[in-house]
């Protein structure tokens, strides 16, 4: 993916702390201007709350189109062919219930099978394997808002890599997990481009040890890439960077 001089300005009364005015009045630069070409097959981005992590991958499908700049993904113009880009990249949604859209567990993956998958039971079987990989077995018939927090993230997660993604984004995957489930997905997710289930995996997450097993880390401040560097070293100049905000903070009596 290529973001080349790209802003994102929204409608917003003021900007907020950290924030600029856009380029048209009454609207805020919520971020850029970006410049980045991301190879790396698993790329974390983290960074505050408000930052602008969500803004930057929701650009990567068309969820969000820049206010100027273009975003590439495979080789596709994001904003124009959004149809295009959307059938190739995975969106994994921090709130499960935006993405599910079929009454029953079983239905929503069956949806999403149906482009590989033509016959009704081939579908059907297939739904509950993967249901079954996702610790949600036996729970095909279940209302989707019978589930579970977490057993409705793992659902949103298995019906979106059901549709055979080439990229996957995941937009804070994690947060409704309990502690083993966390490290089920993390380890799922890292595992994708390896395996050869997708070629690239593109997170937000504010766990920083999920973060730090990233091969590419991009951290986010006030809308703008502050750092980019492998998971390791992007975890330990974030760590160092809040720390010694909050440091300055107190010491000033701002905290
Ligand atoms: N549709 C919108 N209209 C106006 N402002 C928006 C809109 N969506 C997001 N923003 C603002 O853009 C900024 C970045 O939001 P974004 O959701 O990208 O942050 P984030 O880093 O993902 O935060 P968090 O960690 O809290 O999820 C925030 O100030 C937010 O209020």
């Amino acid at each position: 993916m290529r973001l080349r001089d790209v802003v994102v300005d929204l409608p917003g009364a003021a900007p907020g702390p950290g924030q600029q005015p856009g380029g048209e009045a009454g609207t805020v630069r919520v971020l850029g201007p970006i410049n980045l070409t991301v190879t790396e097959p698993t790329v974390a981005v983290i960074g505050a709350n408000g930052s602008g992590k969500s803004t930057l991958v929701r650009l990567l499908n068309g969820l969000v189109a820049p206010s100027a700049g273009a975003v590439t993904v495979h080789g596709l113009d994001a904003a124009r062919d959004t149809a295009a880009v959307r059938a190739r990249t995975g969106f994994v949604f921090t709130d499960p219930l935006v993405q599910l859209v079929m009454p029953t567990a079983g239905e929503d993956i069956e949806l999403s099978l149906r482009r590989t998958h033509r016959s009704r039971s081939d579908r059907h079987s297939a739904a509950v394997s993967l249901l079954e990989e996702h610790g949600l077995g036996g729970l095909e018939h279940r209302s989707i808002y019978d589930l579970s927090g977490g057993q409705r993230q793992r659902l949103a997660l298995a019906s979106v890599l059901a549709t055979d993604p080439v990229m996957l984004v995941a937009d804070e995957p994690t947060t409704l997990l309990d502690l083993q489930w966390t490290l089920e997905v993390e380890d799922l997710l890292l595992s994708l481009p390896g395996t050869g289930r997708c070629a690239q995996l593109v997170f937000t997450t504010h766990d920083l040890e999920f973060a730090a097993q990233a091969e590419r880390c991009l951290v986010v401040a006030d809308g703008r890439i502050a750092h980019d560097a492998p998971g390791p070293d992007a975890v330990r100049w974030y760590r160092h960077d809040v720390a010694s905000r909050h440091r300055g903070r107190r010491e000033s009596g701002q905290s």
